[in-house]
């Protein structure tokens, strides 16, 4: 322990001396503050490190050594080398369990070789017939709201991701569009509301003592309806497919003959993992509720961010109406045309350049790893990947890394793409990121094809005044993703 603490002493020194003007220890207080502090300190540490040349910053965590990343080759080594994260995330193994986004490195290696199959293209076209149905309740419900001055996207745009997450995930609809009253997705947007408000509370970490108060019994109640939930379509599920003869489904599957029938997540995840000796009722609801969440608010703050950043930035807007206008024209149909695009697809990727929804990620290092800079990372330290700052790191993204520019991906250099990490990278990256890309696309095109967003009146943004975000888990906006709508 010694010889390992002096280690990381040297390590923190080497990396702090070579910017020692403005001491990064000193702003670990923020980890106390605001959910938008933490984001200004997630920017902060990324300008720091800019400016050092392993493109590193470092701080103590009460012991723990935590060394901020904003170097792309330095996040690509350790995002391929380590996959265990950090006990920060422990406490989201309240619902979670050991679903693989959260699971310790053993458990998640035997998880994602089951999930990596069921992302197989070949199941993910029926998924897309999903997003579209979704999309229709979406553009009546927007309908309903044009004209009526501010309005925030985020219930819109949430309600709709999480009913496509359900769609895909179970073959159901939970109607989260047209009944936000409905029990799970009341309990599942609760859940993490209050989880976002825990995180940035150090004090509230301890399970035993979150438990006894107010919050916390809450968080209990939600999660009793979540599982039970969850619990009864797994039971009802599994009871189906004995009933049809499981095997016959697996020959089925085994001779690869072409089944066009919807298969759900978790259709393929009982198959996957072994039919009836596979995955247990626990399993199942741990990887289901996992993709639940993984394919629900980051999917809905890309698109809520992109309307607040297409309404502040008028002549984008314009260029994406015009190219919708050129490829699809009158035709009902905007998913046969989502790859002609161009723009929209440039429009997308400067979104999750700049406001990644997940901005950072973490992993823990437990063997030492020389960098090709030749600093040596040590066995011991924690860190923390910060694709916020990856992406707006000057010596990648040029002087005007901050500012959303869309045209910057028609021209994008391979340098640049290995510095584009929303979904993560190496083996624990986002499996779901194709699909994710194409509901965005297909819900961006489908609504800025009838819609003109303008901005809310309750903050500037601009080239000079970024949104103001907070971490809640996911990123957020502090003005509640609020825009006006207007009728084409
Ligand atoms: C804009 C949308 C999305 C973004 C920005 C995003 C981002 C990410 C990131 C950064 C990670 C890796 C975290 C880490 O390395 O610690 C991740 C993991 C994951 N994502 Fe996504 N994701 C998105 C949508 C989706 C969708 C739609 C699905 C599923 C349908 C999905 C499924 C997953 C799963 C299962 C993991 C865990 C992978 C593992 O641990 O092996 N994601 N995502």
């Amino acid at each position: 322990v010694k010889i390992r603490s002096k280690k990381l002493i040297e390590l923190h020194r080497q990396i702090k001396v070579n910017f020692p003007y403005v001491p990064v220890i000193g702003h670990a207080y923020k980890f106390i503050g605001t959910n938008e502090d933490r984001m200004l300190m997630f920017d902060e540490l990324g300008r720091q490190a800019h400016c050092n040349p392993y493109g590193l910053a470092s701080f103590w965590l009460a012991h723990y050594l935590c060394v901020s990343i904003s170097d792309p080759v330095c996040a690509s080594a350790v995002l391929k080398t380590f996959s265990d994260k950090w006990p920060v995330t422990l406490s989201m193994r309240h619902l979670l369990g050991n679903g693989s986004v959260f699971a310790e490195a053993e458990i998640w290696r035997l998880r994602r070789k089951i999930l990596i199959p069921v992302f197989n293209s070949k199941y993910c076209d029926n998924f897309v017939k999903v997003f579209e149905r979704n999309n229709e309740v979406l553009i009546e419900k927007l309908a309903a709201v044009v004209g009526q001055g501010d309005i925030s996207m985020w219930p819109f745009f949430s309600s709709y991701t999480l009913d496509s997450a359900f769609g895909m995930t179970f073959g159901e609809n939970v109607n989260a569009q047209k009944d936000p009253n409905h029990p799970f997705a009341k309990a599942f947007q609760d859940y993490f509301r209050n989880m976002a408000v825990r995180v940035c509370q150090p004090w509230l970490f301890s399970a035993a003592l979150y438990e006894l108060l107010p919050a916390g019994r809450r968080q209990e109640r939600n999660r009793r309806v979540l599982w039970d939930y969850l619990d009864d379509i797994i039971t009802k599920k599994k009871r189906k497919i004995s009933a049809e003869k499981l095997e016959n489904e697996l020959e089925h599957h085994r001779q690869n003959t072409v089944n066009n029938n919807f298969k759900s997540f978790l259709d393929l995840l009982i198959e996957f993992s072994g039919g009836e000796d596979g995955y247990t009722d626990t399993e199942l609801r741990e990887e289901t509720i996992v993709l639940i969440l993984a394919a629900t608010d980051t999917s809905a703050t890309t698109l809520s961010i992109a309307a607040v950043l297409l309404a502040n930035h008028p002549r984008v807007q314009d260029k994406v109406y015009e190219e919708l206008q050129e490829v699809l024209g009158d035709s009902e149909r905007c998913l046969d045309n989502l790859a002609k695009l161009k723009y929209l697809d440039a429009v997308v990727k400067e979104t999750l350049r700049l406001y990644p929804p997940a901005p950072v990620t973490v992993r823990r290092c437990d063997k030492d790893l020389e960098l090709p800079s030749g600093l040596v990372l040590n066995n011991g330290c924690y860190f923390l990947l910060n694709f916020w700052s990856i992406h707006r790191n000057p010596h990648c993204w040029g002087a005007d890394a901050d500012e959303f520019r869309p045209e910057r991906f028609l021209s994008v250099t391979p340098q640049q793409l290995s510095a584009f990490m929303p979904f993560g990278h190496g083996p624990r990256s986002c499996t779901g990121f194709s699909l994710a890309l194409t509901s965005i696309k297909l819900s961006l095109a489908e609504t800025l094809r009838r819609f003109r967003v303008a901005p809310g009146a309750g903050y500037a943004c601009g080239a000079r005044a970024p949104l103001r975000v907070t971490f809640d888990i996911m990123l957020k906006h502090v003005h509640n993703f609020e825009v006006q709508l207007e009728r084409r």
